[in-house]
């Protein structure tokens, strides 16, 4: 029977644990919990939570990875697998201790790391997972992704006991806990029974026995290991009928006890008077197959596979994946990968994206070696999964690995392979690209800003919102190159802070009127993006809010612009003077229609969005920032105004009969202060401008500029000769206090209370 597998080396050792009270009269050294593990366990032991079997997950993925570990050490060394040939991880249930015992061959704890690992040092996830499930939001099924797994196992037990064997400790030592605050340490009384590895012998709580029953075991034991590269056995009993042999037969085993390998039974030696017997059978059962999820073909694996794999991979059991790619790479490199998008960025992606994100495990010929390769470029890093190649060398250390030349080509497939995965969710589901773009759409940004290979091909994926509709769906470029008009030979842009921001710009009244679409450009990414991609498929990006705007219908209109700019001339003229610190030129504007004027910035100026991008980025040059932000905002703009507007023809005729006073001045210093403002600039004057705003109200109402609140105000009394005295007793008696507490250190609130009495 295949499925069976019957080990005597070590079947004793490994369906029977070291329970608690065996370790209580040992000498132990005692060791106090790290604080936030303590919580992290009393949290875990009082509250109800309902899976508790995930302990068996975490279990079973600790004991995998310390097979990995020792497997990928024996690479370089082999002579590390001597003490333990076979790599397994056995699982018993013992039912007249209550217990479980889950024993791997992995690389093992010294007695050092025993205390560190289980117990006082508490990873970086600790805190985190402490606070979701303390404010009710977390889940515990997720522990693993936080680092500390192994306090599951309080999920179901009462005390537990980690025998553990490393190659660089000579002797075998227990950890044992059955308390929230502390554990204890010693030698194995047993010797060394492991050869190298850990045993684990849960005591299970009184409300936690189910876990004892065979098929329930098997179970959860088969969910949890179907993506574990180890066989993973479960020491299972069944009754069988057996020939027992005649007493005068001398080939008689009457202890029914022993391990039996019922395969090897020899009818030959059959006694003549033949006996039929009921008896239990004790083997190894494999619950697991060995074939791991990315060597299989396609077509034998299943979508339901696919997305448990990635749970499991990924350690969150309601973790989702938009798509996936399984792919066999042959010719000049010979390698299986399995790369998935997750449905949604992790939290911190992008703040951590100038750092290593690791989300792909490298195997080479089935053996795991690394989770800590560059496979894949920083932009590209949100993608998680496997690759397994076979043109690797698997004696060389991970630093020889990483420059490996096969490695490289590996990684330019990967990234190929996987543009197409997202072209062909593009071109497949609509609502999943849209969630994509939206989780990962300033990744991709991010990849044509920086990869020359790649920058057509990204692009082609990019989704930016416009003006076509603005709350609908995202136009791609080429989507938005086919709406173009007859003669436009650009792409219309238009960045801010938000879409609302954008849709009521300024900038936007004349293309719109003249049914342009224009790009809105809302990620602060994006005035990056156009700066080091100025073009795609032949067409040039135009920013709307800067330079000189030209339309393919230009020439018609262009009679009526100077016939404008002959007539308003006077006022262009009145108002560069009056706004002589703040614009350079004053013209007839070509893209207003509703608005008096817009402020523009020249071609090589800073848009109001990119002045404000700029003053909201800190960090190291912020000096260096300043500077130039403080050089660009002294450029002056230009002032663009629209003739056809009520209030500039209004203007006009003032300054043409020369009716313009200091109110004027107020006002018009005011209407460009509001232009300032929704063509998107930072108010340079706040002060300034609140004072006009509040003259012209004053003047809207009729209340005289001079005119000041009335208020009765109770000026304060001065202090009392008595309060002083006071006063200054305080302080002397406060100084002497300090006086005295310079010498001995008095706790705060000590010294609080002391002073209360004392005064
Ligand atoms: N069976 C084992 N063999 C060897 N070392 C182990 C074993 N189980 C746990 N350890 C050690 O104890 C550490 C803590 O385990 P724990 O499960 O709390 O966290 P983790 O394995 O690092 O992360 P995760 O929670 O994702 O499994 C591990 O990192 C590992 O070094």
């Amino acid at each position: 029977d295949a499925q069976q597998i019957v080990i005597n080396d070590h079947a004793e050792g490994r369906t029977q644990g070291l329970a608690a009270d065996q370790v209580e009269q040992l000498e132990t050294e005692k060791f106090t919990f790290q604080t936030e593990i303590s919580r992290l366990m009393s949290l875990i032991i009082n509250s109800l939570y309902k899976s508790r079997e995930i302990f068996l997950r975490e279990l079973i993925s600790n004991a995998s990875d310390a097979l990995d570990k020792i497997r990928f050490m024996a690479l370089t060394d082999p002579s590390a697998l001597a003490t333990q040939e076979d790599l397994t991880i056995s699982i018993a249930a013992d039912p007249e201790t209550n217990s479980l015992i889950i024993t791997d061959t992995g690389i093992g704890m010294t007695r050092e790391q025993l205390m560190k690992n289980l117990g006082t040092i508490a990873k970086s996830g600790t805190s985190e997972f402490l606070e979701k499930l303390e404010s009710a939001k977390g889940d515990v099924t997720q522990i693993g992704q936080f680092g500390v797994g192994f306090y599951s196992v309080f999920l179901v037990a009462d005390k537990v006991t980690v025998a553990s064997k490393s190659n660089d400790d000579p002797d075998q030592h227990v950890w044992m806990s059955e308390a929230v605050d502390d554990f204890v340490i010693a030698k194995d009384p047993r010797g060394n029974t492991l050869g190298r590895g850990t045993q684990i012998t849960i005591h299970l709580k009184d409300g936690a026995l189910e876990f004892l029953n065979q098929d329930t075991l098997k179970g959860l034991v088969a969910k949890y290991s179907e993506f574990i590269n180890f066989p993973i056995l479960v020491w299972s009993s069944r009754n069988e009928t057996v020939t027992k042999a005649a007493p005068t037969t001398e080939k008689q085993d009457d202890d029914d006890d022993l391990l039996e390998e019922s395969l090897d039974k020899d009818d030959s030696d059959a006694p003549k008077e033949e006996e039929q017997e009921t008896r239990t059978v004790y083997s190894w059962d494999r619950v697991n197959t060995l074939k791991p999820i990315w060597m299989r073909n396609n077509k034998d694996v299943s979508d339901e596979d696919y997305v448990d794999f990635y749970r499991s991979f990924t350690k969150n059991p309601s973790g989702e994946a938009l798509t996936w790619s399984h792919y066999k790479g042959e010719g000049d490199v010979e390698f299986r990968s399995l790369i998935y998008v997750p449905s949604a960025a992790d939290p911190n992606f992008f703040q951590n994206l100038a750092e290593k994100v690791h989300n792909v495990k490298l195997f080479v010929k089935r053996v795991f070696i690394t989770d800590e390769f560059d496979l894949f470029p920083k932009w590209l890093s949100f993608l998680k999964g496997v690759v397994d190649a076979d043109d690797l060398p698997l004696n060389v250390s991970r630093e020889t690995l990483q420059k490996h030349k096969s490695l490289r080509t590996i990684s330019k497939h990967l990234v190929k392979k996987s543009l197409d995965m997202f072209a062909q969710l593009a071109k497949q589901d609509e609502e999943k690209y849209t969630t994509f773009i939206k989780q990962f759409g300033s990744a991709l940004k991010y990849g044509a800003i920086e990869s020359n290979t790649h920058r057509k091909k990204v692009a082609s994926l990019l989704r930016f919102a416009s003006s076509y509709d603005p709350s609908g769906p995202t136009v791609s470029l080429d989507g938005y190159i086919t709406r173009m008009k007859a003669n436009q030979k650009s792409m219309y842009y238009l960045s801010g802070m938000s879409i609302s921001e954008v849709e009521n710009s300024p900038f936007l009244e004349q293309l719109l009127a003249r049914g342009y679409e224009v790009l809105y450009m809302v990620d602060p990414i994006d005035e990056m993006l156009v700066q080091n991609m100025p073009g795609y498929n032949g067409k040039m990006f135009v920013n709307i809010a800067k330079g000189v705007l030209s339309f393919g219908d230009d020439e018609e209109l262009d009679p009526q612009d100077t016939d404008a700019a002959t007539k308003y001339q006077p006022l262009f003229d009145w108002l560069k003077t009056t706004l002589s610190n703040h614009v350079d030129k004053v013209i007839s504007s070509k893209r207003l229609t509703k608005s008096p004027m817009a402020i523009v910035a020249n071609d090589f100026g800073l848009t109001g969005h990119m002045e404000r991008l700029m003053a909201a980025q800190g960090g190291e040059s912020k000096s260096q920032q300043d500077m130039m932000l403080n050089m660009m905002k002294m450029q002056k703009k230009t002032l663009e105004i629209n003739p056809a507007h009520p209030i500039i023809k209004t203007l006009l005729e003032r300054v043409e009969s020369n009716d313009v006073d200091g109110d004027m001045t107020d006002l018009v210093t005011v209407l460009y202060e509001t232009t300032s403002i929704r063509s998107g600039y930072p108010l340079a004057d706040i002060t300034g401008f609140t004072k006009r705003v509040e003259t012209i109200i004053r003047r809207g109402v009729g209340v005289s500029l001079e005119e000041e609140a009335e208020v009765n105000v109770k000026e304060a009394a001065e202090k009392t000769k008595e309060e002083q005295d006071k006063d200054d007793e305080l302080r002397k008696q406060s100084e002497e206090i300090d006086l005295k507490n310079d010498a001995t250190d008095v706790d705060d609130d000590d010294l609080l209370a002391r002073l209360h009495d004392e005064l």
